[in-house]
């Protein structure tokens, strides 16, 4: 239920997701894709923790100025990006593994995930991008309902489509 004193969703990013290549937009597009479905403003932005360092701490300073609120970072590869965020915030980070080197995700999965202590980011599965997104929600839906409220419908929807595609299955084989 959405009380009268609840947080509205702001227009402006809450999510901002950090990138390793323009060779990331496939899989990377999807975790905007989802957040779009539930109603929640994002950026994607495109910048490396090895090839421009700078880039990404500037972007992190314009989006902790500008009120985002959760970080996704993706790579693949040696995936040091969303560590690197986790090092200059303290909001939630969500590490998305990418599997689109010759390990097929294994190292960047294993360099996602393996963080020291104190600076967690937590992480999802290769390629896992609606995962990532749905996350940022759930975290988000504590401080916003209509958030909550758009998950909850969502799952509904998933529920409903699972059985359908069950049903199909069952009549397919008689
Ligand atoms: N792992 C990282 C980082 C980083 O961790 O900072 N920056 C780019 N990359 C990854 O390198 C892969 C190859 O990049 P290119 O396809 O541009 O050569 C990408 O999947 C990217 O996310």
């Amino acid at each position: 239920m959405i009380t009268k004193n609840a947080a509205a969703v702001p227009n402006t990013s809450l999510v901002g997701i950090l990138t390793g290549s323009p060779n990331d937009l496939p899989i990377v597009g999807k975790v905007r894709d989802t957040l779009a479905e539930l109603g929640i403003p994002c950026e994607i932005v495109i910048a490396s923790a090895h090839r421009t360092p700078d880039k990404v701490l500037a972007y992190l300073e314009r989006a902790h100025r500008e009120g985002v609120q959760v970080f996704i970072g993706c790579a693949g590869l040696a995936a040091h990006l969303a560590g690197v965020v986790a090092g200059h915030t303290r909001l939630p980070v969500i590490g998305l593994p990418l599997g689109n080197g010759p390990l097929t995700g294994l190292d960047s999965l294993l360099s996602t995930v393996q963080m020291p202590p104190g600076v967690p980011v937590a992480t999802v599965a290769i390629d896992g991008a609606r995962n990532a997104a749905m996350l940022a929600a759930r975290i988000l839906a504590l401080k916003y309902p209509a958030i909550d409220k758009a998950l909850e419908m969502a799952a509904q929807q998933e529920r409903a489509r699972y059985d359908q595609t069950a049903d199909e299955a069952l009549v397919a084989l008689q």
